[in-house]
């Protein structure tokens, strides 16, 4: 068997179209453009990078995009001050501090501080509760992302058992909860699980988003499972290479040979991140101006 490679890149192109198209009928009905803040502090070079991308992606969406550069040693008093602001700016919908912060912040009290109505990275307790409870909120982008391509890979997930590996709040445990929205039966797994390539045997559906390059092995997996892939691991540069490659946390040449279907590091997960970003943006500036959440968001 050679698993079908699910095309993130593909599927976010597509859906990024399609929220461009909706901003573009927002701004005729509200009479202005639907607008997102999107907060760095510091200079760590891959936030640099995917801020500058959430940057492009806003604007080439028909959207405002509000970038805000802070120092290193940028205060919280300083930061939480620029949030409240923010929050009482009628021109931004959504409002995202880019993670991780630099160690002197306490990353806590910063998601705490931005409105839930415009936390569009789905972050705040109360988004947590929200979705806990089966609420209209913000779900964190990267879960949501990899929900939409197993529907639309799965179609109905009901019965289905799915592992997710790692806790996280902000892709392991919401991953849980729409997997269980979503009828499957699940099971999060994590660095104290004992006999994990047993567990991970049983899923039909695996999600392994724990940070380690390659640590789920081919021969852990149920032959015809599908497998999303959130990790985004770079090795160390080999013999000639100027940088490592970018490997995911599932040996993927290995897992393709067992595997229905599986998506790529890079092109799989990672993109979908930043598309259902403006899904979100989109979705919290209807709600900021009255208008009813047209259904194909
Ligand atoms: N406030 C937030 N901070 C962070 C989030 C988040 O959702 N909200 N997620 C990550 C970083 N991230 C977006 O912010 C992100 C990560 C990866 C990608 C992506 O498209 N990756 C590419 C590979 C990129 C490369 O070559 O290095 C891929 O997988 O194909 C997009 C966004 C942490 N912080």
């Amino acid at each position: 068997m050679t698993a079908e490679r699910i095309d993130g890149k593909a599927f976010a192109a597509l859906l990024r179209e399609r929220v461009g198209a909706l901003a573009g009928q927002f701004e005729q009905k509200a009479g202005r453009k639907a607008g997102l803040a999107v907060v760095l502090v510091g200079e760590d070079p891959a936030s640099q990078v995917y801020v500058r991308s959430k940057h492009k992606a806003t604007v080439a969406a028909g959207m405002e995009s509000f970038e805000h550069r802070l120092p290193v040693d940028t205060s919280e008093a300083d930061l939480l001050a620029l949030v409240e602001q923010l929050n009482a700016d009628d021109a931004v919908d959504g409002i995202l501090v880019q993670l991780p912060l630099p160690d002197h912040l306490d990353e806590q009290s910063v998601i705490a501080s931005i409105s839930p109505d415009k936390d569009v990275d789905g972050f705040h307790v109360t988004n947590a509760g929200r979705l806990a409870v089966g609420q209209n909120g913000f779900v964190p982008c990267t879960p949501l992302g990899c929900m939409m391509l197993l529907t639309d890979r799965l179609g109905d997930l009901s019965g289905l058992e799915a592992v997710v590996i790692g806790r996280s709040n902000i892709v392991g445990k919401p991953m849980a909860q729409l997997l269980l929205d979503a009828n499957a039966t699940v099971t999060i797994a994590h660095s104290r699980t004992k006999d994990l390539p047993s567990v991970v045997k049983r899923a039909d559906i695996v999600v392994a988003a724990v940070g380690r390059a390659e640590m789920v092995k081919a021969e852990w997996l149920k032959e015809g499972a599908t497998v999303i892939d959130v990790g985004i691991n770079r090795l160390p540069p080999a013999e000639g290479e100027e940088k490592g490659r970018l490997v995911g946390d599932v040996d993927y040449a290995g897992a393709e040979g067992i595997a229905a279907a599986i998506t790529p590091v890079p092109g799989g997960v990672g993109p979908m991140t930043i598309a259902v970003l403006l899904r979100n943006t989109l979705v919290a500036a209807h709600r900021n101006a009255g208008l009813e959440v047209p259904q194909s968001l």
